[in-house]
C-alpha cells in the first residue's frame, strides 16, 4: 500500500474497466492504427564469446521469433537465466552486436534511429537523483525530452497531468531518495511518458514491489496498453490475479520459445501435449514448473509445438473473462484507497509509426539543442552540490581545517634558513593532499552517476558531450573554494613571501595539481567500478609520488628509471611550487638557529636537483595532462555507454 495515500481515497476512472467490460471476446478495440506500432522479430539468435581467452561460445537465445502487437500489454516469462533481459536488452536496441535476424516494426524491417524516437527502455534499477524532488526530476526530464518549442507553462501542465494520473501528485515535493519502491517505479515510467513512446519496454518492473504496489504497477503499464501502446515487459512469478491482466505472453525456456499467444489461450495449450494444471494452481506459477522442467521434459516439444513463436494459433484466443475480473478487482482496491489510482496520462501521439525512409530518420537525434541540454544538466549538477553536504560543505570545510592545522604546524617557516627544509615538506604534503582530496571527492562520486547516464543516455535525453560539458564545470566552483581556501590559509600562517606574482604562482599551482588530480579520478571513476577505482587510483599514484623529486632525486635515480620523472605531474607540482616560494632569485635568508648550512634559496633548490627547472614548463604540463585525462575520459565514458 502506498503509505502517502492510503488516507486519501480516490475514484478511479473506470474507462479503461469499462472498455474491458464492453469488448466481446475475439473483438479488438478500435484505435488510430496510424500510431499502432507492433514490435516482432524473426529467427533471433545471440550468442556470446566466454572463458579466459573468450573461445568458447555461449548461445543465449536460438533462432526465436515472435510478435508483441499494440494495444497489448505483453508478459515474457520463462525461468532464470533462460534470456529474458538478453531478449529485452535486444528489443531496446541496447544490446546490438552478435545479434543474428530481424527486428521489426509493423512487419517491416525496423530502422534503428527511428525506432529510438518512439521507443523508451525502463532498466530494472531505478536510477534517479536521490537529492532532486519528483517535481524537479519532472522538470529537468520534461525540458530535456519535450522539444525547445514547447512553453514552460505547457510542460508544467504535461508535468501536472502526468503526476496526477498516475498518482505520484501527493509527493510531488518529495525527494526521489525518499520515495517508496512502486512510487519509484511509476517515476521511472512516467519520466519516459513525457515524451509520450509508443513502445514501452520495461525489465522487471515489479522486482521488488510487494503485492499490491505491483498491481498498481502492471495496471499502470495496462492502462498504457490500452491507449495503443506496445508495451511489454518481463515478469517472474506473478500472482495468478496478477497474470490475467497481460494479455499477451511470450514463454521461454532454454533461450527458445515455448509459447506465444494470450494468456487465455496458454493452458489449452499445454493440455495439448498432456500437461494438466492442477485447479487451484497458479497458471504462471505451473508455466514456470513446465519451463524448468519439474513435470518432465517437455521443451523441444513445446519449442516444435509453438514453432520457436512462429505460430501465433493460441493468439487468437483473446480477452478472458478473467481478465475483467482480476481489473474489477484492482479497480476497487483502489476506490477503497488500499492501492493509489493510476491510470495513464491524457497524451495523444503527435508521431506516427517509422517507417523505413521515414522523415523521422533524418530529426534531430536528442529533443533539445547541445546548449539547452548543457543548461538543463549544470542546473542539475548546482541543485544536487547545493543539497549534498559531503561534495560541497564537508569537502570545503575539510580544506580549511586542514590548512589551519597544517599553518600552526607549519607557523612562521617560510621567513628562516633553518627551516628550508620544512619548507619543502610543506610544499610537497600541499601537493599529496589536494591530489588525494581531488582525486576521492570524484571517485567516489561518479562511478555511481554513469548508471544514471547511461539509462538517459540511451533513452535519448541529452549527449554525452553534454553531460560532460555540464559536469566539468558544475564542480569548478566547489573545487577552486576548497583548493583557494587551504591554498591562501597556509601560504600566509607560514610566512611565505608576500609578493603578489609568488602568491598567483603558488595558487596556479595548487590550483592545476587539483584539476589535474579531479580528471584524473574522472578517468579512473569512469573506467571502473567505485571499489576498484578506490583500490587502483592509489596505485596508479604511487609511482608517481616516488619520481616526484621529493623521495629520490632524479640524478640519483637508476638510469634505467629516470624517464619516470619526466611524466610525473608530481614532480612538476612540486617544481612549480618550490620555484614560486623559493625561484625568481628570491634574496638570502636570515637564520634564527645558530647555523643554516644552506641560506641562499636557489642553493637549495639546487640540492633538490632543481636548478633547470622552468616555471612555465610546469604550468603547462599540468594543462597538458589535464586537457589528455579529460578527452581520455570523455572517450571511455562514450565507450562505458556505448550499446552493448
Ligand atoms: N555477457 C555475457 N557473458 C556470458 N553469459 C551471459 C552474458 N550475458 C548473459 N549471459 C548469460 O545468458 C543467460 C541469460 O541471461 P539473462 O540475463 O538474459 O537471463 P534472464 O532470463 O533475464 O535471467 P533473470 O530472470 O535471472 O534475470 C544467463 O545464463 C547469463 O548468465
Amino acid at each position: 500500500m502506498d503509505d502517502n495515500l492510503v488516507s486519501v481515497p480516490k475514484t478511479r476512472p473506470d474507462s479503461l474497466k469499462v472498455e474491458l467490460l464492453r469488448i466481446p471476446e475475439n473483438d479488438i478495440p478500435v484505435r488510430n492504427r496510424r500510431h499502432e506500432c507492433n514490435v516482432g522479430f524473426e529467427n533471433l539468435s545471440y550468442s556470446v564469446r566466454e572463458g579466459i581467452f573468450r573461445k568458447r561460445r555461449k548461445t543465449i537465445l536460438r533462432n526465436i521469433s515472435g510478435t508483441f502487437d499494440a494495444g497489448n500489454l505483453t508478459a515474457i516469462m520463462g525461468p532464470s537465466g533462460c534470456g529474458k533481459t538478453t531478449l529485452m536488452n535486444i528489443l531496446a536496441g541496447y544490446t546490438i552486436g552478435n545479434v543474428e535476424g530481424e527486428l521489426l516494426v509493423n512487419d517491416e524491417p525496423r530502422v534503428e534511429s527511428s525506432f529510438k524516437k518512439i521507443m523508451c527502455y525502463i532498466m530494472q534499477d531505478d536510477c534517479l537523483q536521490p537529492l532532486l524532488t519528483v517535481k524537479e526530476v519532472m522538470m529537468i526530464a520534461a525540458r530535456l525530452k519535450l522539444p525547445d518549442t514547447v512553453s514552460r507553462e505547457e510542460k508544467k501542465l504535461k508535468i501536472q497531468e502526468t503526476l496526477e494520473a498516475i498518482g505520484l501528485d501527493v509527493c510531488c515535493d518529495t525527494r526521489t531518495g525518499s520515495l517508496s519502491g512502486g512510487q519509484r517505479k511509476r517515476l521511472s515510467i512516467a519520466l519516459e511518458l513525457l515524451r509520450n513512446p509508443q513502445v514501452l519496454i520495461l525489465d522487471e518492473p515489479t522486482s521488488g514491489l510487494d503485492s499490491s504496489t505491483s498491481k498498481q504497477c502492471i495496471m499502470l503499464l495496462k492502462e498504457l496498453s490500452a491507449e495503443g501502446r506496445t508495451v511489454i515487459c518481463t515478469i517472474h512469478q506473478p500472482s495468478a490475479l496478477l497474470f490475467e491482466l497481460f494479455d499477451h505472453l511470450y514463454a521461454l525456456a532454454e533461450g527458445c520459445c515455448i509459447y506465444q499467444g494470450s494468456i487465455k489461450g496458454m493452458l489449452p495449450y499445454l493440455a495439448d501435449i498432456g500437461l494438466r494444471c492442477p485447479p487451484y494452481h497458479n497458471p504462471a506459477d505451473y508455466l514456470l514448473e513446465v519451463a524448468n522442467g519439474e513435470h518432465g521434459s517437455f521443451t523441444n516439444e513445446l519449442v516444435v509445438k509453438s514453432a520457436n513463436g512462429r505460430r501465433d494459433d493460441w493468439k487468437k484466443i483473446h480477452r478472458s473473462t478473467l481478465q475483467v475480473h482480476s481489473m474489477n478487482h484492482i479497480g476497487t482496491m483502489m476506490d477503497r484507497g488500499l492501492i493509489t489510482p493510476v491510470k495513464a496520462p491524457p497524451f495523444r501521439f503527435s508521431h506516427s509509426t517509422p517507417r523505413r525512409g521515414s522523415s523521422s530518420c533524418h530529426s534531430p537525434k536528442y529533443p533539445t539543442s547541445f546548449p539547452n541540454q548543457v543548461a538543463v544538466l549544470l542546473k542539475r549538477s548546482f541543485l544536487v552540490l547545493k543539497r549534498d553536504r559531503t561534495l560541497t560543505y564537508s569537502r570545503i570545510l575539510t580544506h580549511f581545517a586542514t590548512a589551519l592545522f597544517i599553518g600552526i604546524l607549519y607557523y612562521g617557516i617560510g621567513i628562516d634558513a633553518k627551516d628550508l627544509h620544512n619548507n619543502a615538506n610543506f610544499m610537497f604534503f600541499s601537493i599529496m593532499f589536494l591530489m588525494m582530496t581531488s582525486f576521492n571527492c570524484v571517485t567516489l562520486t561518479f562511478p555511481t552517476e554513469v548508471a544514471l547516464i547511461n539509462k538517459e543516455h540511451f533513452n535519448s535525453w541529452y549527449s554525452i558531450g553534454s553531460y560532460y560539458f555540464s559536469n566539468m564545470i558544475s564542480d569548478l566552483p566547489i573545487q577552486m573554494i576548497a583548493t583557494l581556501s587551504y591554498a591562501l590559509v597556509t601560504f600566509y600562517m607560514t610566512s611565505q613571501p608576500r609578493e603578489g606574482f609568488r602568491i598567483m604562482y603558488f595558487l596556479i599551482i595548487c590550483i592545476l595539481i587539483s584539476l589535474v588530480a579531479q580528471s584524473f579520478g574522472m578517468l579512473v571513476g569512469s573506467s571502473w567500478e567505485m571499489k576498484t577505482a578506490i583500490i587502483i587510483g592509489p596505485i596508479c599514484f604511487l609511482p608517481f609520488t616516488i619520481f616526484s623529486g621529493f623521495f629520490v632525486q632524479f640524478h640519483d635515480a637508476h638510469p634505467y628509471v629516470q624517464w619516470i620523472f619526466h611524466i610525473s605531474y608530481l614532480k612538476y607540482g612540486f617544481e612549480g611550487l618550490m620555484l614560486a616560494i623559493l625561484g625568481y632569485e628570491r634574496e638570502k635568508l636570515p637564520c634564527e638557529a645558530d647555523y643554516c648550512h644552506v641560506r641562499y634559496p636557489q642553493q637549495f633548490l639546487e640540492q633538490m636537483d632543481m636548478e633547470n627547472a622552468v616555471y612555465s614548463h610546469c604550468v603547462f604540463f599540468l594543462i597538458g595532462l589535464q586537457l589528455i585525462f579529460r578527452i581520455v575520459t570523455y572517450f571511455v565514458l562514450l565507450l562505458r555507454v556505448r550499446r552493448k
